[in-house]
């Protein structure tokens, strides 16, 4: 029989643990919200959820209205915290932050840009002051060093010459460059954006794109799309589909050697071997309940589960074997 030693050996053989050098890391997330009242409900916004995102990555999450992007967000932008699983965000475990990690984590370790411009900007310090309020908030730099950030930040959003405007006058799409220069101002390792770009019309929306892909490029920040808009899905390397609270697709772009983007859709396959078959396919072959699986050379076959003759033929087929 084997020892623990021999037990803690084999587990060190085993290489690196699950995710081990990415960026952001769920693994298994679960989030159960509890309504209150007399017919207490439980909600599972997600169920298990698995993510690996690679440090200097920029990733769009999409999915359906209720499949747990928010949740997501929230948990990975420290205001949540998961029931279980495990969330780590550049090397910090979101569910063993104490009260002051949470605050240190919020201010400088992850930047945020949410859909209400309202929520981005104090409507009473002009765009200027919204950018070093983050840096004095944060202590430990001179006001000289939080000004020439600041110049900098507004320079690489487009929004230098409108430096001393407030967020009332200021367009929509102004007001999230200067969210975008907000969200990096204590120059974080991630930057989370829920719909940045939702309220905007179509050309503000691509500046305002723009603007964040051109921060992950230029600073290497790692950064995480939630949007609905196929505009900002279609530009960026990889697409992620949550679906029930699980992701369940991924989406690649590359560029191929004659210039074209070519964009290849993946089912994600979770660590326990699960995989989530896209709805249009189950419904195209009326598929329920069960599946028959083959596994071929270089693919695995799913076919929808005999019923009527089919099934006679296959119990046939199975007595046949069995004789
Ligand atoms: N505070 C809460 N209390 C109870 N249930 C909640 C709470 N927040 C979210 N939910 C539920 O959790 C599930 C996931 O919600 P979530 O807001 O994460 O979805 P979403 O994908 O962001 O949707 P949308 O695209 O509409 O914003 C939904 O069923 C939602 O009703």
């Amino acid at each position: 029989m084997d020892t623990l030693a021999d037990l803690e050996a084999r587990a060190a053989r085993g290489g690196p643990a699950f995710g081990a050098d990415a960026h952001i890391l769920c693994d298994n997330l679960v989030r159960i919200y509890k309504t209150e009242g007399s017919a207490a409900v439980e909600v599972v916004a997600l169920q298990g959820l698995d993510l690996l995102i690679g440090r200097g990555e920029l990733v769009a999450i999409v999915g359906a209205s209720g499949s747990g992007k928010s949740t997501l967000l929230n948990i990975l932008s420290g205001l949540d915290v998961p029931t279980a699983g495990l969330a780590r965000v550049a090397g910090i475990d979101l569910l063993s932050m104490t009260p002051r990690d949470r605050l240190r984590y919020r201010r400088s370790v992850v930047g945020f840009v949410w859909q209400e411009t309202a929520r981005n900007l104090l409507p009473y310090l002009t765009a200027r002051e919204n950018v070093m309020l983050p840096m004095r908030l944060a202590g430990g730099t001179s006001r000289r060093a939080r000004s020439s950030r600041t110049d900098e930040l507004l320079e690489l959003t487009g929004m230098a010459d409108r430096a001393d405007r407030r967020p009332g006058e200021m367009s929509g799409g102004e007001q999230q460059r200067v969210a975008v220069a907000v969200a990096l101002a204590n120059a974080p390792e991630v930057v989370l954006t829920d719909e940045p770009t939702g309220e905007l019309d179509s050309d503000s929306a691509e500046t305002v794109f723009g603007v964040l892909r051109h921060a992950n490029r230029e600073l290497g920040v790692t950064t995480v799309v939630v949007t609905h808009d196929p505009m900002v899905s279609r530009q960026v390397d990889r697409t992620i589909g949550i679906r029930d609270g699980r992701t369940s697709s991924e989406t690649l772009r590359r560029t191929s050697s004659d210039g074209r983007v070519v964009a290849e859709e993946y089912a994600v396959l979770d660590r326990a071997g699960r995989l989530q078959l896209p709805r249009e396919f189950i419904d195209a072959l009326s598929m329920e309940h069960r599946v028959r699986l083959e596994l071929e050379r270089d693919h695995i076959g799913v076919w929808p589960s005999a019923t009527g003759s089919d099934a006679e033929d296959a119990d046939d087929a199975e007595e046949e074997t069995n004789e």
